[in-house]
C-alpha cells in the first residue's frame, strides 16, 4: 500500500487534501523557485511541482512505498508570472495591475514515486472588479496577501475582489482536487470515494 507525503509548507494544500479525506504526512524539501529565462508560466509551474515532489522523495531516501505530491501556483497576467509579494509596495503594484480585469491562475500538481512520475497543469480565469487604494492598503494590513501568489487569497478577504471565475476553485486555492483525486487513484491512493487503481 502506497503512503502519501505532501512536499508542501502550504497549510492550504494540507487542508485541501483533508477536505477529500486523503491522509498524508508532510515532507518538505526546499528547491530554487527562480523561473528560467523566458520560461512560459505553465512550464514553470509544472517544473516546480515536479521538483518539489522529487526533492521530497530524495529526502525520504527514495522509499519504495512512498508517493510524494508537489504543487505550485502562479498568478499570470499577460504572460507575466506574479509570485508572492516581498513587501507592501510589491503587493500594491500587483493588486493594481490585477484591478478591473481578468488574469489566469495556473496550478500544477505532480506525483512522484520510485520510477514513476505524473503531472498536470490546471488553468483558471479570475476577474477582479476595480480595486481602490484604501482597500489595497487595508488588505495588506490584514496579513492575508503576503504568502500568496499574486498577493491575494480567493478563499479569504479577497473574495470580495472577484466578480467572475472560470475553472477550478480548488486549483486557485492551491490544488486542483478533481484532477488530484484521479492522479492519486492511479498511484494506489484512494480518496473518500475512489477505489485505488494501481500501486507504485
Ligand atoms: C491565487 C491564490 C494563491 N494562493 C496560495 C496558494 C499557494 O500556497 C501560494 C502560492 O505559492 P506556492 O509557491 O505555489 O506554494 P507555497 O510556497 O505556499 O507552498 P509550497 O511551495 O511549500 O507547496 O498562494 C491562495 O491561497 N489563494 C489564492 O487565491
Amino acid at each position: 500500500m502506497a503512503e502519501l507525503f505532501l512536499a508542501s509548507a502550504s497549510p492550504r494544500r494540507r487542508e485541501l487534501l483533508a477536505q477529500i479525506a486523503v491522509p498524508c504526512v508532510t515532507q518538505i524539501a526546499s528547491i530554487d523557485e527562480t523561473p528560467l529565462p523566458a520560461e512560459p508560466a505553465a512550464v514553470y509551474v509544472e517544473r516546480l511541482a515536479l521538483e518539489k515532489a522529487r526533492a521530497g522523495l530524495r529526502a525520504l531516501g527514495e522509499r519504495a512505498d512512498a508517493v510524494v505530491l508537489g504543487a505550485d501556483t502562479a498568478v499570470v497576467l499577460d504572460g507575466r508570472i506574479l509570485g508572492k509579494p516581498a513587501d507592501f509596495a510589491e503587493s500594491r503594484e500587483m493588486l493594481l495591475s490585477l484591478s478591473g480585469r481578468s488574469h489566469q491562475v495556473m496550478t500544477a500538481v505532480a506525483l512522484v514515486g520510485t520510477g514513476r512520475e505524473s503531472s498536470r497543469v490546471v488553468t483558471s480565469e479570475v476577474s477582479f472588479r476595480t480595486l481602490g487604494e484604501a482597500e489595497i492598503e487595508a488588505y495588506w494590513a490584514s496579513g492575508e496577501p503576503c504568502d500568496k501568489a499574486g498577493s491575494y487569497g480567493i478563499q479569504g478577504l479577497a473574495a470580495v475582489f472577484v466578480n467572475h471565475m472560470q475553472g477550478s476553485y480548488s486549483a486557485v486555492v492551491g490544488l486542483p482536487l478533481c484532477e488530484t483525486a484521479e492522479m492519486l487513484g492511479q498511484f494506489g491512493i484512494a480518496c473518500w470515494q475512489l477505489p485505488a487503481q494501481g500501486g507504485v
